[in-house]
């Protein structure tokens, strides 16, 4: 399903889908006190997260991800500029106000942050016996609910110590819906779990941002966990947000230096090795991006024959952004007509990247 089409994910206006915008940050900026002095951990930045999409905040080690990430359910509180979440001013929010916008705004943690003398079922109900406002069977129909949603109906009566990882943030994200959100924050879901169980948890996540329209802000160090699930990305470096758009433009077309490392780890490109390969070749190096059905398309031998130019392959890979194909094919081209074959491809929608 295209982004565009899941709800929530924009309003058709016109013909034309309007995306608005349920978290927005104006010149928001926070600096810690450490022994006496203010350190900044994230600069003035400016945000806008779409309603109904998932967003992803990228970054090294102290980038300043989970203080954004924070600063969105007010767990941090800025050191300036404004922040405005599904209308609501959340800077200018006082007790009873934040409490009631912070059940709008669930989150989970890499940690699971589970209550380990209570069952999953208890878990689950926690946040709705806190807010006191449901009768005991009320909140057992919805607990039922929410675990049958999350996969874990066989495990309603264990406690933490008896689940898996998967299983455990599994609980997390049941407990994190049990208030309705329309925002669900992901404070490194996926990070204390292995590959399959991480592919397992990201499609659970997509299915509820889908099912659900609701918005995911989500924060990894993995591209991989970027390109898997989400519409829009945002990449930090230092606390400035150094780069930031619809995932295939940042993933297929990176800018920052910050964001090209983090896409050749993706794609295990080893710079090194593809330079030993360049050496081997003559002629014209360039990089080819197919994104969305032309991927399919054997356009390559069709250009080749056109222009009557030969070509080797150094290197190549399909691959999914969400559910949209792209492809990449590093290419030696000799002889012939290169600028034709260079206007064929562009004109059917091959991005070209000169690499020598
Ligand atoms: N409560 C705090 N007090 C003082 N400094 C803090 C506090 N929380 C974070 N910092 C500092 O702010 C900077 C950004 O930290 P933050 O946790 O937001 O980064 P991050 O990108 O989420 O890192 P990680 O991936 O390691 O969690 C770091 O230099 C960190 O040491």
């Amino acid at each position: 399903m295209s982004v565009e089409s899941r709800p929530g994910a924009g309003i058709l206006f016109f013909g034309k889908p309007k995306v608005i915008p349920v978290i927005k940050f104006h010149q928001v900026h926070k600096a810690y006190k450490t022994e006496g002095r203010m350190i900044p951990a994230l600069q003035p930045c400016d945000l806008e997260i779409p309603a109904g999409q998932i967003y992803g905040l990228i970054g090294h080690s102290g980038a300043g991800k989970s203080t954004l990430l924070r600063l969105i359910n007010r767990l941090e509180e800025p050191s300036g500029g404004r922040i405005e979440v599904a209308g609501q001013e959340v800077t200018s929010l006082q007790a009873e106000g934040l409490r009631a916008f912070r059940r709008q705004v669930g989150m989970i943690f890499q940690h699971f942050n589970l209550l380990s003398s209570k069952t999953v079922a208890e878990n689950v109900a926690m946040p709705l016996k806190l807010a006191g406002q449901m009768s005991s069977s009320a909140i057992a129909d919805k607990v039922a609910s929410l675990i049958k949603r999350v996969g874990l109906e066989e495990h309603a009566n264990k406690y933490p110590a008896q689940l898996s990882g998967g299983q455990k943030q599994r609980v997390g994200i049941a407990r994190a819906l049990s208030t309705d959100p329309k925002i669900l924050l992901c404070d490194e879901a996926t990070s204390a779990l292995d590959p399959q169980t991480t592919g397992q948890v990201l499609q659970l996540l997509a299915e509820i941002n889908r099912d659900l329209g609701l918005t995911l802000v989500l924060i990894t160090h993995e591209m991989d966990v970027i390109r898997r699930i989400c519409d829009q990305v945002a990449v930090l470096d230092a606390g400035f947000i150094v780069e930031q758009g619809p995932v295939a433009e940042v993933f297929l077309h990176p800018q920052h230096p910050t964001t090209k490392r983090f896409v050749q780890e993706a794609e295990q490109i080893d710079e090194q090795e593809l330079h030993a390969d360049f050496a081997q070749v003559e002629g014209r190096i360039l990089r080819l991006t197919f994104h969305g059905q032309t991927t399919y398309e054997p356009l390559l031998g069709r250009v080749a024959r056109e222009a009557g130019v030969d070509f080797t392959i150094l290197s190549g890979r399909i691959d999914r952004i969400r559910e949209v194909p792209y492809g990449q094919l590093i290419v030696a081209f000799n002889g012939g007509e290169l600028e034709q074959a260079m206007e064929l491809l562009s004109a059917s929608d091959v991005h070209l990247e000169v690499m020598r």
